[in-house]
């Protein structure tokens, strides 16, 4: 995966930069500065906005900041939930940096159904989802998925900061340039034979002040998934959109769930390890890459491995039906 290593002068540039934005909004959720952002992420150092240039328009799939150095111990210790992040937000700065990096490559956007509707995730172990699905799982197997595959405004983008990775838990990322598929599976994958249910991170019972939410467009995804194509663009470099946890064919279309076995067994052989460390910022192409996560072992002491998320669009304006408001960057 291409790299860039801050040096401590641009590390110092981007920090003072985003402490100074942190003292005037507070938190990452502020809208004022969620909207100043494409403007503010101007200040930072040139390397950084290059290299994410590259990243963007060449779309390589993956690649990573790495460099930033982190106060351990001013972090505190990893919170058993994500509802239970310390307020003020002990890992502001990393917050700011994590949105305006990605202030460079689209519009950050969260949803309404997912960690109760808040911008930046936090992927953490919490103990009643070891066995889940889910960003906050463990001991399974996370099964390479397309972020937010089944949803029609999902990103183009998902960025992930590394707080702390004390296991060396690995992110699987594969890319989807280097499938090796049959011509004739890759014609089916072209076509919309497939569907892709939600994923549990946007059910009722995974989010916890559920109170004023409305669930009703992801039970109607649910009961009634459109086919989608799993492969679309260019036939020469595809884009990509599939998580086969969750998906299925229309009845009796046996030729497609024959190209899905297909490709699920091709991207296993893709897949690639990366194990971020403190202080890594990984950059995937949500429409190039897929990822998951290898199992392991949470200790929830505290020191679990902790990372924060965050989803950017090139086009915030197909969603504007799904916001309350122009401005507003939640999609309900
Ligand atoms: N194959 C899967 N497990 N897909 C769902 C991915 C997890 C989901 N993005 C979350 O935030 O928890
Ligand atoms: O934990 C990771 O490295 C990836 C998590 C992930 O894919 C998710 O939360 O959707
Ligand atoms: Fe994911």
């Amino acid at each position: 995966m291409e790299q860039l290593r801050l040096n401590s002068a641009e590390l110092h540039h981007a920090y003072e930069l985003a402490d100074s934005i942190g003292e005037r909004y507070g938190r990452v959720d502020d809208p004022d500065f969620l909207i100043a952002a494409p403007v503010l992420a101007h200040d930072l150092p040139p390397r950084i906005r290059s290299f994410l240039n590259h990243f963007r328009r060449a779309e390589i799939g993956s690649c990573m900041i790495g460099g930033h150095v982190i106060d351990d111990a001013a972090l505190g210790a990893t919170p058993h939930h994500w509802n239970a992040i310390p307020d003020p937000s002990s890992s502001l700065r990393y917050e700011i940096l994590l949105v305006l990096y990605t202030s460079l490559l689209g519009d950050v956007f969260g949803w309404a159904t997912q960690q109760d509707g808040r911008l930046v995730h936090d992927v953490l172990p919490i103990r009643a989802h070891e066995n889940e699905q889910l960003g906050s799982g463990s001991k399974t197997l996370l099964t390479w998925h397309t972020e937010d595959a089944f949803h029609p405004y999902r990103g183009d983008y998902v960025v992930l900061a590394c707080l702390r990775n004390p296991n060396g838990a690995a992110t699987t990322v594969g890319n989807v340039d280097d499938l090796e598929l049959d011509e004739a599976d890759r014609e089916v994958l072209f076509q919309e034979r497939f569907i892709i249910r939600p994923d549990e991170s946007h059910l009722t019972k995974n989010n916890t002040a559920s109170g004023g939410t409305d669930f009703s467009h992801i039970e109607a995804l649910n009961a009634a998934p459109p086919p989608v194509a799993v492969l679309f663009g260019a036939a020469d470099r595809p884009y990509i959109r599939a998580d086969p946890y969750f998906m299925d064919v229309p009845d009796g279309d046996e030729r497609a769930a024959q190209a899905l076995h297909a490709l699920e067994t091709a991207m296993e052989r893709c897949l690639t390890d990366v194990v971020l460390t403190t202080g890594d910022f990984c950059f995937l192409d949500n429409l190039k890459v897929v990822h998951g996560r290898r199992p392991f072992s949470a200790r929830f002491d505290g020191s679990d491995r902790w990372l924060k998320r965050v989803c950017a669009t090139r086009d915030l304006r197909k969603s504007r039906t799904a916001r309350t408001a122009l401005t507003s960057q939640i999609i309900g």
